[in-house]
C-alpha cells in the first residue's frame, strides 16, 4: 500500500457545460447559439452530430444530481446557456431560462453540492454573432450585462463564478484554426477576439465587485506543457512561443496588465496588431479571486520553420495517447502548475478541467475504463507534487461527470466517469466513477491498486 494523500480542505468536483449536456435546444424560449448553427452546418461536426438533445440533462438533471450526490463531490461546475437567459443576446430576459437554472441550482444546494458557474462556455447567442460576435465591442457590453444579471439573480446561491472558459479555444481555435464555432480562419480577427474576451472578463469582474456579491470570481484558461526536444535555443524559444499562445497571452493581461512582448513581437511579424483602447488594460487587470486551470495534455516540441504559426513542431517520442489521440503527459501537469506559481504567484487555483477521452463501452452493466483510472492517478500524483511545491491548489474537478457532446468531435469522444448511451440516454457508472468516489471519500488513493 502506498497512498497518495491530498489536503483535507481540498475540494473535489466534476465539470460539464450547457451546450454539451442540456439539449432542449429550442425549448422554453431559448434562443439559438453559434453552436446550434455550427453543429447544423454540414461538415462541421463529426457524423453530423448536434446539440439538439445532447444527453438531455435539461430534463434529467435531478437524476444527474443524485449521481453527483452518491459520488460525494463537494462542488459541481456547470455553465449557463447565455441564449437561454437572453435569447437575442441582450434586451428581453427569458424568465423560463432563469427559472430552469434556479430549479437546478436549488437542487444542487439541497443535495449539499456547491455550484461553480461558468458564464461563457462557448455558446454565444447567434443574434450577437450576426452583429460581429466577439469582434464587436457591443458583445463585450452585452456579456457584462448578462453577467451582472446572473450575479444579482443568483446572489446567495452561487458563490463561485467563472467568466470565460478557455479563451484560447474561443479566439484562436474557433477563429484562426477554425475547427470550432463560428469557424473563421483569420489571425487578426482571432487576436481582436482574444483581447475582447479579456475585456469582457474584466468588465464582468467590475460588475461583480460593484454588486458586492459574496464569493469569488475567476476565469478558466486551458494550458499545455511543451518540453523542448533539446537545449538548443531555437527549440526552447519555439516551445516558449507555443506555450505563450495559451499561457502568457491570456495570463499576462490579467496578472501583469500588459501582453507579453515576445508574443506581441511575433504576432507583429505575422502582420497582426493588437487593437487596445484607452482604459482596456486597467479593466482587464483588476484582481481576481481564483484561477481555473484546464489541463489535458502536452508534447515534446522543437523548432521547425513554418511547421505552425510559431515555427513549432510537436513530435511523437512514444508517449501513450488517449482515444482522442492526445499525448498523456502528467509530468507536464506538474511543470505547468509550477510555472504558473513561479510566474504569477500564489493565486488560489481550482483545476476546473482534467480528464481523458476513452471510449470504453458497457459490458454486462459495467464500463471497465481502467485507462481513465490510470490517467487520473497519474495526474492527481502530479497535482500532489505541485501542492508540495507550494502551488495554491483549492480544488480538483474532473472533466467530465458525464459523456457528452465533445464539440467538433460530436458524440465520438467520451470524457465522462459516467457512460451515457446516446440513443437511450441511459446513464451507467464507469469503474472510474467508483474509483473517484472512493478517492473523494478517503482524501487519498492507493498508488499501486
Ligand atoms: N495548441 N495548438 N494546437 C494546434 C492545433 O490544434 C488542433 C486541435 O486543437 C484543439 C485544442 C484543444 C481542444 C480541447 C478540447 N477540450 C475539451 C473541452 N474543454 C472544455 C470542455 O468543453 C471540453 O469539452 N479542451 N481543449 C480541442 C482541439
Amino acid at each position: 500500500m502506498a497512498i497518495m494523500e491530498f489536503p483535507k480542505d481540498m475540494k473535489w468536483g466534476a465539470a460539464t457545460a450547457a451546450f454539451q449536456i442540456e439539449g432542449a435546444a429550442y425549448k422554453d424560449g431559448k434562443g439559438l447559439s453559434i453552436w446550434d448553427t455550427f453543429s447544423h452546418t454540414p461538415g462541421k461536426v463529426l457524423n453530423g452530430d448536434n446539440g439538439d438533445v445532447a444527453i438531455d440533462s435539461y430534463h434529467r438533471y435531478e437524476e444527474d444530481i443524485q449521481l453527483m450526490k452518491e459520488l460525494g463531490i463537494d462542488t459541481y461546475r456547470f455553465s449557463v446557456s447565455w441564449p437561454r437567459i437572453f435569447p437575442a443576446g441582450s434586451g428581453e430576459v427569458n424568465q423560463k431560462g432563469l427559472e430552469y437554472y434556479h430549479n437546478f441550482v436549488d437542487a444542487l444546494l439541497a443535495n449539499g453540492i456547491e455550484p461553480m458557474c461558468t458564464l461563457y462556455h462557448w455558446d454565444l447567442p447567434q443574434a450577437l454573432q450576426d452583429k460581429g460576435g466577439w469582434d464587436n465591442r457591443e458583445t463585450v457590453e452585452a456579456f457584462a450585462d448578462y453577467a451582472e444579471l446572473m450575479f444579482k439573480e443568483f446572489k446567495g446561491k452561487i458563490k463561485n463564478w467563472i467568466t470565460i472558459n478557455e479563451p484560447w479555444c474561443v479566439s484562436f481555435l474557433s477563429n484562426f484554426i477554425g475547427i470550432h464555432a463560428p469557424g473563421n480562419q483569420d489571425l487578426q480577427l482571432a487576436t481582436n477576439i482574444s483581447h475582447h474576451l479579456m475585456l469582457a472578463h474584466g468588465k464582468a469582474v467590475t460588475r461583480f465587485r460593484e454588486a458586492a456579491i459574496e464569493g469569488g470570481i475567476g476565469y478558466a484558461p486551458n494550458v499545455e506543457w511543451l518540453e523542448p526536444f533539446s537545449n538548443k535555443q531555437e527549440d526552447i524559444d519555439a516551445c516558449n512561443r507555443g506555450m505563450g499562445f495559451l499561457m502568457e497571452w491570456f495570463f499576462d493581461p490579467i496578472f501583469k496588465g500588459s501582453y507579453p512582448d515576445f508574443m506581441v513581437d511575433w504576432f507583429e511579424k505575422k502582420g497582426v496588431t493588437l487593437q487596445i483602447e484607452e482604459g482596456d488594460m486597467e479593466i482587464i487587470s483588476q484582481p481576481i479571486d481564483f484561477l481555473g486551470i484546464n489541463y489535458y495534455t502536452g508534447a515534446i516540441g522543437r523548432y521547425k520553420k513554418d511547421a505552425d504559426l510559431f515555427d513549432l513542431e510537436r513530435i511523437d517520442i512514444g508517449f501513450e495517447k488517449t482515444d482522442f489521440g492526445w499525448f498523456i503527459y502528467p509530468e507536464g501537469f506538474y511543470r505547468v502548475l509550477a510555472k504558473i506559481k513561479d510566474q504569477y504567484g500564489s493565486i488560489p487555483i481550482y483545476i476546473t478541467e482534467n480528464g481523458a477521452c476513452y471510449n470504453d463501452g458497457v459490458e454486462n452493466g459495467r464500463v471497465h475504463d481502467q485507462r481513465r483510472i490510470e490517467y487520473l492517478k497519474q495526474h492527481l500524483t502530479a497535482l500532489k507534487r505541485s501542492i508540495d511545491y507550494g502551488v495554491n491548489i483549492k480544488g480538483y474537478l474532473t472533466w467530465s461527470l458525464l459523456d457528452n457532446f465533445e464539440w467538433a468531435e460530436g458524440y465520438d469522444k467520451r470524457f465522462g466517469i459516467i457512460h451515457v448511451d446516446f440513443n437511450t440516454l441511459e446513464r451507467t457508472k464507469k469503474d472510474s466513477y467508483y474509483w473517484y468516489k472512493q478517492t473523494i471519500s478517503n482524501g487519498w488513493f492507493d498508488m499501486f491498486y
